[in-house]
């Protein structure tokens, strides 16, 4: 049997509401000759998990920093619940590769951070911090400083502290990527129970493809030069509730696996079942 995969969003399928839209973005930095993102059409839904895979310097980074308004785009535009989104703005979290915690606060100012500066008085700061922290499974190291946690915790405070400021959208470069492989199992369960509880919108990049299918409602493969979408797809293999352990077991994983791999070496998108 042979499975046919479209390259075209399945997601339009859903019936979600679009939070952000990307309409015919392209990006072209100073230096370079060709478009490092060409062209880009790609919706965020409520509720979607997507993961991003693409090989190393097909533009990954460089669509999350426009989505987050840190780069701007050559053409095209990125609109955000209809409007045009122009800046950074406390509608979108992002989380990167290294947690960025401050290293004089305890792991609950650091979380607290984003509430401080927003003048949520003290009482009100307290109560959301620990159920934060409960939520990220921290509440026990609430007055370490962040030298004294692991790389985990340090990364799980990281989350905390942006879902703190509930942000409609949260973006995730390679997160997990610099943890040790036992860790990065921890983290990849704790984030996909924090996704269950919360269904925030999450756009996480990463260049693994097991993760991607441990991970993601949804599943985008971009080819480079020019960074295009070349595959968007909804994971086949997730199931509601369902613990990564057994998604991992299940018996088309290595298959999906392959073809993901196969995807971001080429632009194939048939396989064999
Ligand atoms: N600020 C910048 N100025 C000029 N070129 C840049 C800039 N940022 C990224 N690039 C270039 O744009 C291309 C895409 O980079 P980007 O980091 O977005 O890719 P990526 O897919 O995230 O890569 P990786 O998987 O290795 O992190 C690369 O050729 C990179 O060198």
């Amino acid at each position: 049997m042979t499975l046919s995969i479209s390259n075209k969003s399945q997601a339009e399928a859903v019936n979600r509401p679009v939070i952000i839209d990307i309409k015919d973005l392209s990006l072209r930095y100073s230096s370079q000759d060709l478009n490092v993102l060409d062209y880009i059409d790609l919706q965020l839904y409520e509720k979607d998990f997507v993961c991003v895979l693409g090989p190393s310097g097909c533009g990954k980074s460089s669509l999350l920093n426009v989505i987050a308004g840190f780069q701007k785009q050559s053409t095209g535009e990125v609109m955000m619940n209809g409007k045009t989104r122009k800046k950074p703005n406390a509608d979108i979290g992002v989380v990167f590769q290294h947690h960025n915690l401050f290293p004089w606060l305890s792991i609950e100012k650091n979380v607290a951070f984003g509430l401080k500066m927003k003048g949520v008085p003290k009482k009100a700061r307290k109560q959301t911090v620990s159920y934060y922290l409960e939520l990220v499974g921290l509440s026990a190291a609430a007055k370490k400083l962040p030298y004294q946690v692991s790389g985990g915790m340090k990364q799980r405070a990281a989350i905390a502290r942006t879902l703190i400021t509930d942000p409609k959208v949260i973006l995730m470069d390679e997160p997990f990527s610099a943890l040790d492989a036992i860790t990065r199992v921890s983290m990849q369960n704790h984030l996909l129970e924090i996704w269950r509880k919360t269904k925030k919108c999450i756009f996480f990049i990463t260049h693994d493809v097991e993760e991607a299918l441990l991970l993601g409602t949804r599943i985008v493969v971009m080819q480079s030069n020019p960074g295009r979408v070349i595959v968007d797809m909804q994971n086949p293999l997730i199931r509601q509730n369902k613990p990564i352990e057994s998604i991992k077991r299940e018996k088309e994983f290595n298959k999906w696996s392959d073809y993901l791999l196969s995807c971001i070496s080429d632009t194939e998108s048939e396989i064999e079942a």
